[in-house]
């Protein structure tokens, strides 16, 4: 069985460059375990972007985001990482900051 994780296909070169290695998901979309190997998608077509390995997965709090995250996401400010986050979430308090890296291409 392949599993796939989704992501907006405007993140897709940020993603395989390596530049965001980390999204924020909501607790549906956070059953995902270290060490996994699964397939990034595009959230629009469902197309296959590349495989990526899960290095951890952490629960935290919208408001315990701080700069380090929005680095991870490839954001300059926590800030612009909230208005995000409540554009995606709206009213989601719980959330699961998963790290990953790009093991092969597509
Ligand atoms: C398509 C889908 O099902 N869900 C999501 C949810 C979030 N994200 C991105 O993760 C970060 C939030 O932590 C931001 O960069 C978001 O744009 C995503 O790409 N896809």
């Amino acid at each position: 069985m392949s599993s796939c994780m989704t992501f907006f296909q405007r993140l897709e070169c940020q993603i395989l460059t390596g530049k965001k290695t980390a999204t924020i998901r909501d607790k549906s979309d956070s059953h995902y375990s270290v060490g996994q190997i699964l397939d990034a998608c595009t959230h629009e077509d469902g197309r296959k972007m590349c495989q990526i390995e899960i290095l951890s997965i952490e629960s935290l709090k919208l408001s315990e985001l701080n700069r380090t995250h929005a680095k991870a996401e490839n954001l300059p400010f926590v800030f612009v990482l909230k208005w995000i986050i409540r554009k995606i979430y709206p009213t989601e308090q719980d959330l699961f900051f998963i790290q990953f890296r790009v093991v092969s291409g597509c």
